[in-house]
């Protein structure tokens, strides 16, 4: 082992969270080593919410275009996927390579180490055979991996992970996709439009289980009218591979699915103990890594982005690193707040959320109101016509008179969500929204009438 190298800062991981607390400091004049195992950029940019987005906006492309015989005359769309795969390899991820990523970093005048980093002890951090000294810290910001479950057989088959259908050059004419979570749910109906045969197997009773009821049955419903088979409360007993095609057999009775591929989509873990993390005292069968309000995780050390387990979204490690930076220069700030917590899943219809769902403030015992209005008895929603499926749920602490939950589900269900988004984050009183001017006639007029159907 050589001699420790010195820096400020060293920054373990490059994804959103990471580049962000490495290339802000660096500006800010401090001496930061960015180390980073694969890709500087992280899962969004090249496997994940980019690439995953332009296939999404191809696919809805399709299902608009097939709704235009019901409004507005003839229309005949052939689906190209080659199109789709082009624009992700050229535009989003320069076919797969970091560079244009790697040298903003170091025109920031960041440090970029290629390599996988593990804690050493305090302010320690070793890559290969060097050894890093950070003055002032480490920030952790490794992300997750996909958790694959233990089902009999599925080990040793060649089957995807979100990365290889980001890559898919080709689309496979049948696949299952194992779990129905936000990954699950928005490639499956971007497959099916492009006219692969899908099948979702949920474990849960409904698909994006963590959401409103409402929204699983949302998602089950335009899955299935883009031709994917949805199967909840499912499991799958026993997976094989007979070197052209999976067979998925499910607890219970019954035939066999086959596909010629397999997408595994059942959430995602973080390995804390492949950085060592107990040389800093943590614990590394924890799943996460805990931080206090501005992010601080020990003496020392920093954690940003899914690693520490307030969900796997890019805004929130983004959110997170800003914290981070201005704790680690110094600049007194309010600590992270996840009360207000969005998230959009993009199917069409687009299921936005924001902070807690009806159960899970039942659940901190709360006394709670909601209403549930759908999209398609407003006005906007029968002039929009197909695809206007959708709803406003609203979940109200009827005691402080504040909503602490919200699901904008619908067309544009992600960009109607931002007005909730502000609702629950500034504690806007109901009173004060109910009196509110709503323009007509917009999709989020239906969070008026929500508003007024509160019980
Ligand atoms: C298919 C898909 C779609 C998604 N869509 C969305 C979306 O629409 N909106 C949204 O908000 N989120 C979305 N996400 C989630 C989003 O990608 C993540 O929340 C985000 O990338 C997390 O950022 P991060 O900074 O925590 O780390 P990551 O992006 O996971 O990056 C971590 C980086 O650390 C590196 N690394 C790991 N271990 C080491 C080590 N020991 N040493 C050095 N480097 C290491 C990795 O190579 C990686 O580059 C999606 C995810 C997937 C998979
Ligand atoms: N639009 C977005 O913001 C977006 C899109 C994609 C992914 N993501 C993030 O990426 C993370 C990972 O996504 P994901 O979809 O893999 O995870 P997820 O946790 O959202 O969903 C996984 C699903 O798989 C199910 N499951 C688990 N084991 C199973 C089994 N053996 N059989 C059948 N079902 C099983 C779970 O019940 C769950 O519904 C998510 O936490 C999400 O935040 C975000």
């Amino acid at each position: 082992m050589s001699a420790s190298e010195q820096a400020d800062v060293v920054v373990v991981g490059l994804g959103p969270g990471g580049e962000y607390v490495a290339g802000t400091l660096a500006e800010a004049g401090l001496d930061v080593v960015g180390v980073e195992a694969e890709l500087v950029g992280g899962e969004c940019p090249y496997w994940g919410c980019v690439p995953s987005k332009m296939m999404i906006r191809a696919g809805n492309l399709l299902a608009e275009a097939r709704r235009v015989p019901a409004l507005a005359g003839e229309a005949v769309v052939t689906p190209d996927w080659a199109k789709v795969a082009g624009r992700i390899r050229d535009e989003a991820t320069d076919d797969w390579n970091d560079q244009v990523a790697a040298d903003r970093l170091a025109a920031k005048g960041g440090r970029l180490v290629r390599g996988t980093g593990r804690l050493s002890g305090v302010r320690q951090v070793t890559v290969g055979d060097r050894r890093f000294e950070a003055r002032r810290g480490v920030v952790l910001a490794t992300g997750t991996r996909p958790r694959i479950p233990p089902v009999p057989g599925l080990e040793g088959t060649p089957y995807w992970t979100n990365r290889d259908a980001m890559a898919a050059k080709e689309l496979p004419a049948s696949m299952v996709v194992l779990g129905g979570g936000a990954i699950g749910v928005e490639l499956a109906q971007v497959f099916a439009r492009f006219t692969c045969a899908v099948t979702v197997i949920e474990g849960q009773d409904r698909l994006l289980s963590q959401e409103e009821p409402e929204a699983g049955e949302l998602a089950a419903q335009v899955l299935r009218a883009d031709g994917v088979t949805v199967l909840t409360g499912a499991r799958a007993r026993q997976i094989g591979h007979d070197g052209t095609e999976f067979t998925v057999r499910l607890e219970g009775d019954g035939e066999p699915l086959r596909a010629e591929r397999l997408l595994v989509a059942t959430g995602r873990h973080a390995d804390l103990a492949a950085l060592a993390v107990d040389t800093v005292g943590l614990d590394p069968t924890a799943g996460v890594v805990h931080t206090d309000g501005q992010m601080r995780a020990g003496d020392g050390l920093w954690a940003v982005g899914d690693i520490t387990g307030h969900g796997a979204f890019t805004h929130v490690s983004m959110y997170q690193a800003q914290i981070a930076v201005q704790d680690i220069l110094g600049q007194p700030g309010p600590d992270a707040d996840y009360r207000a917590l969005p998230r959009v899943t993009f199917t069409d219809r687009e299921i936005g959320a924001v902070g807690l769902t009806e159960r899970q403030a039942r659940e901190k015992g709360l006394r709670v109101r909601t209403s549930v209005l759908t999209t398609a008895s407003s006005t906007r929603g029968w002039i929009h016509g197909p695809g206007n499926e959708g709803f406003i749920k609203l979940v109200e602490d009827a005691d402080r008179g504040v909503l602490i939950g919200a699901t904008s589900a619908g067309p544009a269900g992600g960009e109607v969500l931002y007005g909730l988004n502000v609702a629950v984050h500034a504690e806007v009183p109901v009173h004060r929204l109910r009196h509110m001017i709503y323009t007509y006639p917009t999709f989020h007029r239906t969070v008026e009438a929500a508003l007024g159907a509160l019980r």
